[in-house]
């Protein structure tokens, strides 16, 4: 999907939220256990009763692999299901020496035809440049995270400047706007303006609205841009907003309402 294509999405649709699958087999409701693949059926039921709301799904690859064979089958199958019009994110956080990072490009990219995947940056370049090989695809870079370990390496100082500021400046030389996002904690409020200040153009994957609390508010009045520039992910706070057979119900009218505030931001 084109930058283009996307902003267009989210104009027409007035929305810029990204449901995240983070498909716990532990946490789906009980009823479904019985499916001969229960957690594609419960994505599936997801994405049917939010696509009008969203413009994208994230799928966490860990949920996936933690279950081996029949998880990953259900990736797959998941990442077939999501409707073309609608954004399809591997958050996978990968990023090894070259001719590995070129493996997960493919894997990613290739076979499971994800739009985006998320990379972390601290091998650097080369770790990077393979997934941004692929032009018609997106490589989001983690930028800023919204965990508390976030100041542990990013928060520092890195010379005269914090790492993450040296992550955004450095790494958004390495691709256009039209090919590299970052991931931006929306729990890292303070640092918003300061965000897109150094990156104006980029789009930003923004996780922890919902269960980590951060503000849809304030990363939308301090970082959108003239082309929105975000899109915002909220994963428990949309999939398992009811355990029961309701499930499916209750995170469309969760969906709704984050597409509802958004219009107002829009
Ligand atoms: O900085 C980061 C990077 C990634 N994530 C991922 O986003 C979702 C958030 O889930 P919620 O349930 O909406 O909190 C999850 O997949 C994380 O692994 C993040 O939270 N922060």
């Amino acid at each position: 999907m084109t930058r283009q294509q996307l902003v267009e999405q989210i104009r027409n649709k007035q929305t810029y939220l990204i449901v995240g699958l983070d498909t716990d087999i532990t946490k789906i409701p009980k009823h479904l256990l019985t499916k001969t693949d229960p957690i594609f059926e419960f994505n599936k039921q997801i994405i049917d009763a939010t696509k009008d709301y969203c413009v994208g799904y994230k799928i966490n690859t860990a949920f996936y692999e933690a279950l081996g064979i029949p998880g990953w089958e259900a990736m797959e199958k998941t990442a077939a299901y999501i409707p073309a019009t609608h954004f399809r994110i591997a958050d996978a956080k990968r990023g090894d020496i070259g001719n590995t990072s070129s493996q997960y490009a493919k894997a990613f990219f290739e076979t499971l035809q994800f739009d985006a995947i998320t990379v972390a940056p601290y091998m650097g370049a080369d770790s990077v440049l393979p997934f941004l090989e692929y032009k018609d695809k997106w490589t989001i870079v983690l930028g800023l995270t919204s965990n508390t370990g976030a100041r542990d390496f990013e928060l520092q100082k890195a010379g005269d400047e914090l790492l993450y500021e040296k992550v955004l400046r450095t790494a958004a030389q390495w691709g256009t706007a039209d090919q590299l996002m970052f991931v931006v904690g929306a729990t890292q409020a303070s640092e918003f303006a300061n965000i897109r200040s150094i990156t104006p153009n980029n789009f930003y994957l923004v996780p922890g609205v919902g269960a980590q609390g951060g503000s849809l508010k304030e990363i939308s009045e301090k970082a959108m841009n003239k082309e929105v520039g975000l899109l915002v992910n909220a994963s428990r706070a949309v999939i398992y907003a009811s355990g029961e057979e309701d499930f499916a119900v209750k995170a469309m009218l969760i969906a709704k309402e984050y597409q509802q505030e958004m219009a107002g931001y829009l």
